[in-house]
């Protein structure tokens, strides 16, 4: 009998007989490799089903060509030992009860469950009493009336008359007999407890104490009365009423899928097409369900990402519930669908482990976010930098603010924040923080790129110490923990942190400077504990510098509205393989996508910390500082050193004096100023005019300006006012600037 393998293998021989010309004695061993090769250079055909075509084709006859036969005979891939060594493990102790804030999560949602349910019938107790007491009277005649049913073998009688009724004599006198025997012993058993009960309950009554009594009336009472409730209105209700949601099946997944619209699912799932496979079993992961799915040849993840919402609408399930992903190392079409019982944005947030109590270090990993499984998920900011981008009004600074009030309770952290809004979200973190400022203004821009230039320097300084130091000290010349703990090294962890940061990087002034810093200071912070956290809402190239983008490590991309936005912050390319951040609605706030903290992208819900508890997260994180000695700078009363270049005098009169004036007044000049900016020179405005005038004069001595008497014509007089030459404000500027650059 033959084999489909022995077939195919008399057919290959005899294709490659057939295409020897000249029926000559055929080198198996040549016609083989020559195949083997051909094979090789054409490894899509293999995938192909349709590639088992017979060797003698028609086709490959007439063209004179050998049949090449790309399959090989015998079953190729991987062997069963190869197999099972491939296997991936799954994990011995699930992920929630090994993380040490998840199981007591677990345990405290227990806990809390049990004690709800106790108060919830522990208050209804009297109610609950009461209906018992009045519902026993019923429950008592239905125990009567069922004790004599069963003495009288009432449930045998419908079948006694069935067989009555089909003259069944021999049945009918066999379950009469049996009737009889029951009824002989079950009155038996009845009269002795008719006779035992009252004897019991007197000798009960009589002996026993009294609290034995009660119980036994309270029992007896309590279990007439439950015989007694009707059906439809049990005694006890639920203390927790649990939403109702549908299980996830194959078919579910499949219904909505098919109702995508896209024809190579519908061909599969149509009539004689292969369907949709399924690799791995529908289990429940965390409160949700998970299905593997390996979509038809040539549909991709993406282009599920792409109908989602259609997606959703098929499973009957709101948006934020649904979440398809992709799974990497895997083929493009191998969908991971994570289907929750609630949608992510309505879940309650988690509270941050550290909220309470506790300290962090940034060598380890620190709180950030749950994932849709309500997992926490970590960052490690050492050796890293973190780029956070979205929309305005997505979740921006509440991702920062984690990782900054995670730095704020490591101790050794020297912390440099800088919120360019000007709505003061981060300035409970001026408790702890070195530099600060919050702004929208020049000068606050001014002070940042000020922040930019002591970190680049420092960059230096820490860069010699590493290189100075032994290296049994430092073998991998980066900063360790034990040299971040030694303070008279300076190599402690130094977080730069800047929200709205395209205000900076698209200033018309400091903007390049801060980005060429930036870069430098992301290409070589790492391995010297510098680490740059980024915020913004605009990340395009004029707002975001590329090499920026390119070269942070971390990334969190709230809801963003397209493509390029998302492969700025999340990186080039992940958009087309399905990583979207456009993906988010309106009211997903603080979800993002989060890229770079584990080896496959999550989607994280950051933990909701507002303004009110980093007041007193950072409260106690200045306590620590204060307890170890690190308090310093800014938050320790010492005003940070800035350059000239922070006030922006020189450049607001230059900005304010038209190139044709040559020499203006300076009272002329102070209103001008107090025009372009109130707050700054309001007060100067309100002097009398000779005030005004030394006001000035004195605001541009110590620039080198000079002001002195300046002549004019005013309706044919000649009016002597203080006043000054355009031309050495703009000399002093560019001096200043000279200045500045050479560092
Ligand atoms: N993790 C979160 N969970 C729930 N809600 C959040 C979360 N993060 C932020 N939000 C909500 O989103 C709102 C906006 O957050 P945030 O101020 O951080 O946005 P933003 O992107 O910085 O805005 P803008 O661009 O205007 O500065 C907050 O007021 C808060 O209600």
């Amino acid at each position: 009998m033959n084999q489909p393998d022995d077939n195919e293998l008399f057919n290959r021989l005899e294709a490659e007989m057939t295409a020897d010309s000249g029926g000559e004695v055929v080198d198996l061993d040549k016609a083989r490799s020559a195949r083997d090769q051909s094979a090789d250079s054409r490894p899509g055909e293999s995938a192909d089903p349709d590639a088992d075509r017979t060797p003698d084709s028609g086709d490959d006859e007439s063209e004179g060509k050998s049949a090449v036969m790309v399959d090989s005979p015998a079953p190729t891939g991987p062997g069963l030992m190869d197999r099972i060594r491939g296997a991936r493990r799954r994990e011995v102790i699930p992920a929630w009860a090994k993380s040490k804030p998840e199981f007591l999560n677990a345990i405290g949602w227990l806990g809390g469950y049990a004690g709800h349910s106790v108060a919830f019938h522990a208050v209804r107790v009297p109610w609950y009493s009461v209906r018992l007491a009045f519902q026993a009277p019923a429950g008592a005649a239905k125990f009567i009336g069922g004790t004599m049913r069963w003495v009288a073998d009432a449930e045998g009688d419908p079948l006694r008359q069935v067989a009555a009724r089909r003259e069944d004599v021999e049945q009918y006198l066999k379950l009469s007999r049996q009737r009889d025997n029951r009824v002989k012993l079950r009155g038996i058993l009845m009269v002795l407890g008719l006779i035992l009960g009252p004897v019991l309950a007197l000798v009960l009554f009589v002996l026993a104490p009294r609290w034995l009594d009660v119980l036994a009336l309270a029992l007896l009472t309590a279990g007439f009365g439950f015989m007694g409730a009707p059906a439809d209105k049990p005694v006890i209700t639920r203390a927790v009423v649990a939403t109702e949601v549908e299980r996830l099946t194959s078919g579910i997944v499949e219904r909505a899928l098919g109702a995508l619209g896209i024809a190579e699912i519908n061909k599969a799932l149509g009539k004689g097409g292969e369907g949709i496979r399924f690799p791995a079993p529908i289990t429940r992961d965390g409160p949700g369900w998970r299905a593997d799915v390996d979509l038809p040849y040539g549909v991709t993840v993406p282009d599920i990402l792409d109908r989602r919402e259609k997606l959703a609408s098929g499973l009957r399930r709101p948006l934020g519930c649904v979440w398809p992903e992709p799974v990497a190392d895997e083929h493009a079409g191998r969908m991971m669908l994570w289907v929750g019982d609630r949608a992510l944005n309505k879940v309650p947030p988690a509270t941050w482990p550290l909220a309470k109590s506790g300290t962090a270090s940034l060598f380890k990993p620190l709180p950030f976010g749950t994932d849709q499984r309500g997992r926490n998920v970590d960052l490690t900011l050492m050796y890293d930098n973190v780029l956070i981008g979205a929309m305005p009004g997505m979740g921006k600074t509440f991702a920062l603010r984690t990782p900054l009030l995670a730095a704020a309770l490591d101790v050794l952290t020297e912390l440099l924040v800088w919120e360019l809004k000007g709505t003061g979200d981060l300035e409970p973190l001026k408790k702890v923080a070195a530099d600060y400022g919050s702004g929208a203004d020049d000068e606050t821009a001014a002070a940042a790129l000020d922040s930019i230039r002591y970190v680049y320097k420092d960059l230096e300084r820490r860069a010699k110490v590493i290189s100075s130091l032994p290296k049994d000290k430092c073998p991998e010349n980066k900063v360790t923990p034990a040299l971040a703990a030694n303070r008279s090294l300076g190599l402690h962890p130094l977080v730069l942190a800047i929200d709205e940061c395209q205000e900076l990087f698209s200033h018309e002034k400091f903007g390049k400077e801060a980005g060429s810093l930036c870069t430098s200071i992301i290409k070589r912070g790492r391995a010297l504990g510098v680490i740059l956290l980024l915020a913004t809402q605009r990340p395009d190239k004029e707002s975001l510098p590329p090499a920026i983008s390119a070269n942070v490590g971390t990334r969190y991309c709230l809801r963003v509205m397209g493509q390029t936005e998302n492969d700025m912050i999340l990186g080039t390319s992940t958009y087309k393989n399905g990583i979207r951040a456009t993906s988010f609605t309106k009211s997903d706030r603080g979800i993002g996508y989060l890229v770079g903290a584990a080896d496959e992208p999550q989607i994280v819900r950051g933990y909701y910390i507002d303004n009110p508890a980093a007041d007193v997260i950072c409260e106690r994180a200045r306590k620590a500082r204060l307890d170890a000695g690190t308090l310093t700078g800014l938050a320790a009363g010492q005003e940070p050193e800035r350059r000239e270049a922070a006030d922006p005098l020189l450049d607001d009169v230059l900005a304010v004096t038209p190139a044709s004036e040559a020499k203006p007044w300076n009272d002329v000049t102070v209103d001008r100023l107090a025009e372009l900016r109130p707050e700054k020179y309001g007060a100067w405005a309100e002097m009398e005019p000779a005030d005004k005038a030394r006001q000035l004069t004195a605001a541009l001595k110590p620039y080198g300006v000079a002001t002195g008497q300046v002549a004019r014509r005013v309706k044919g007089k000649t009016v002597n006012r203080t006043g000054f030459e355009r031309v050495h404000i703009a000399t002093a500027i560019t001096e200043r600037d000279r200045k500045r650059d050479a560092g």
